[in-house]
């Protein structure tokens, strides 16, 4: 069985005046490779009619037939297999009635349910209801692309997956990207009503979504986000160069490249951020209007955001997204908003504090007084981050005292800085900006050197580029200024540290990260 694109049917959703049968062919001719006949009003001998008649189209595409609940309909039509929901026929029972050859699969919503499926030994579990969808009257909650993360986590390997529920062209790549297991594992496939099935040309429809859904399920880096090939930034660039090296480098390039980056931050932090994007050689725009979002995101480089719902645009544009959630753990608001925020748009980083990590982490080790942290701090640094990165499929950067990276894989820590940025304001949110700053510069770099178009999801990348690279330049560019603002004879206490802080970003160069930064390469 190949999963890829499994087609549900669902004749009440054709467009008016469509004929079943028709849609049904083209949309095989599009590349479905697997088809639930699914009937809900039909009496059973209408059913058998229509099960029938589909197993012959699709036989002539050598394409397996699977039916909805019915097993007498199944055995009647002699179907490849049957589809079981929670509260069908026992799986045990339905596997007695069925050939010993059947295929049966079952719907899941929660890990546990993916437990048991796994100790009965289903042959595949359809998990969602992913989105929002019209489809069918949802008696579950939406689980978003966590929770298919989740149930993947629970599910023994040897169980195949299609995610199914509201899955569009539009957030296809979010489902198969956000949809991925702690351990690497993603969907075998997509299962689709309406966005083939309401199409008014479902060969081209299916056609887009299997080309989606192979550059994932077939992706040459399984477990990497950002696959680590060596970027030819500049001649200074070699692929082997060390961290510190390439760091310095990108600090250089950034300001010849002027990266346009936009941010959408804290009226405390926005000209403090506006202030040090320019420092950086970068360019900042500050817009926030809801209607302009979608042409920005082609224009800029890079968005940094606090809280906002506008992330979409930036993954539509593949543009390299800053997820900053300030306080998130503070209010039961904001850890609502942040949830639902990364069940919908796919960061490309996320920095936050202990706290803020903690609470996204929902781990209690440290907790919020407004945006400060408070507790013993983490006992691990490296694996919350690490682990966080890995659920969340981004890089994750956790201020502090020491700051550490990670993507999931490796972990960096960097130990550059100065008290003085901890007593002014808005010093995590420069953080963001530098980070977004270099996340723009990389995007730009990797665009114009291997000749990636602008959008390019065929290789199932959200963004093209080395973001770790971005992400551990970010903080070392404010910590290492920061470091030098206070050595300054001038600068007395934090009144004096801020502007003394804008001058040594503005004059930081490649040699004074290569002489102070404190780079180590955990893992
Ligand atoms: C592939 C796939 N996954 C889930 C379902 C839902 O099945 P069920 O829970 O039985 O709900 P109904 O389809 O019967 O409404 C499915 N049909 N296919
Ligand atoms: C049949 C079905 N089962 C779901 C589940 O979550 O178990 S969601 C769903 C409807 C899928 O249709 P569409 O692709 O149009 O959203």
């Amino acid at each position: 069985m190949d999963y890829s694109l499994y087609l549900v049917t669902g004749r009440h959703l054709l467009p008016p005046g469509v004929d079943y049968y028709e849609s049904l062919e083209e949309s095989l001719k599009g590349g479905v490779t697997v088809v639930q006949v699914r009937e809900k009003t039909e009496d059973t001998r209408a059913f058998v009619e229509i099960a029938k008649r589909t197993q012959e189209i699709c036989s002539r595409y050598k394409v397996p037939v699977i039916i909805n609940d019915r097993i007498d309909v199944a055995l009647a039509i002699n179907a490849v297999g049957v589809h079981l929901g929670q509260t069908d026929m026992p799986y045990e029972t339905a596997r007695q009635l069925l050939p010993e050859s059947a295929v049966i699969g079952l719907s899941v919503s929660s890990p546990e349910e993916a437990r048991t499926a796994s100790k009965l030994g289903v042959d595949y579990v359809g998990i969602g209801p992913i989105w929002w969808t019209t489809s069918k009257t949802l008696q579950k909650d939406v689980i978003g692309v966590r929770g298919v993360g989740a149930i993947l986590s629970a599910l023994s390997p040897q169980i195949k997956a299609v995610g199914i529920g509201g899955v569009k062209q539009n957030n296809l790549i979010r489902t198969l990207h956000g949809g991925v297991a702690v351990s690497g594992r993603g969907l075998d496939g997509i299962a689709v009503i309406s966005e083939i099935v309401s199409s008014p040309d479902p060969c081209t429809t299916a056609q887009r979504l299997l080309r989606t859904i192979l550059s994932f399920i077939e992706r040459p880096f399984p477990h990497f986000l950002f696959p680590p090939w060596p970027l030819p930034f500049s001649p200074t660039h070699t692929p082997n160069a060390n961290l510190t090296q390439r760091v310095a480098s990108l600090i250089d390039d950034t300001r010849s490249l002027t990266p346009l980056v936009h941010q959408i931050t804290n009226a405390v932090a926005m000209t403090q951020s506006a202030n040090v994007t320019l420092a950086l050689g970068a360019s900042p725009i500050m817009a926030t209007a809801p209607a302009e979002m979608e042409d920005l995101s082609k224009a800029t480089s890079a968005l940094l955001v606090n809280f906002g719902t506008i992330g979409h645009s930036a993954n539509r544009s593949g543009k390299p997204l800053v997820f900053d959630p300030v306080a998130v753990g503070a209010t039961t608001h904001r850890q609502k908003t942040a949830h639902e925020l990364l069940n919908t748009w796919q960061a490309t980083v996320i920095k936050g504090n202990a706290a803020e990590i903690g609470a996204l982490s929902g781990l209690k080790e440290v907790t919020s007084r407004g945006v400060d942290s408070v507790g013993p701090g983490f006992s691990d640094p490296g694996e919350v981050v690490k682990a966080l990165a890995l659920r969340e499929r981004c890089i994750v950067v956790l201020t502090g005292a020491d700051d550490w990276i990670s993507d999931g894989q490796s972990i960096i820590k960097c130990s550059n800085g100065n008290l003085l940025l901890a007593g002014i304001t808005a010093s995590g949110c420069i953080v963001g900006t530098a980070i977004a700053t270099y996340c723009g510069a990389i995007n730009i770099l990797t665009r114009k050197h291997s000749k990636v178009p602008a959008v390019d999801h065929g290789n199932g990348r959200l963004v093209h580029g080395d973001m770790l690279l971005a992400s551990v330049t970010g903080v070392l560019a404010i910590t290492v200024a920061a470091e030098m603002a206070a050595e300054r004879p001038d600068v007395h206490g934090t009144g004096t540290f801020l502007p003394a802080l804008i001058d040594e970003l503005g004059r930081l160069a490649p040699n004074h990260i290569l002489a102070r930064a404190k780079v180590a390469h955990i893992t």
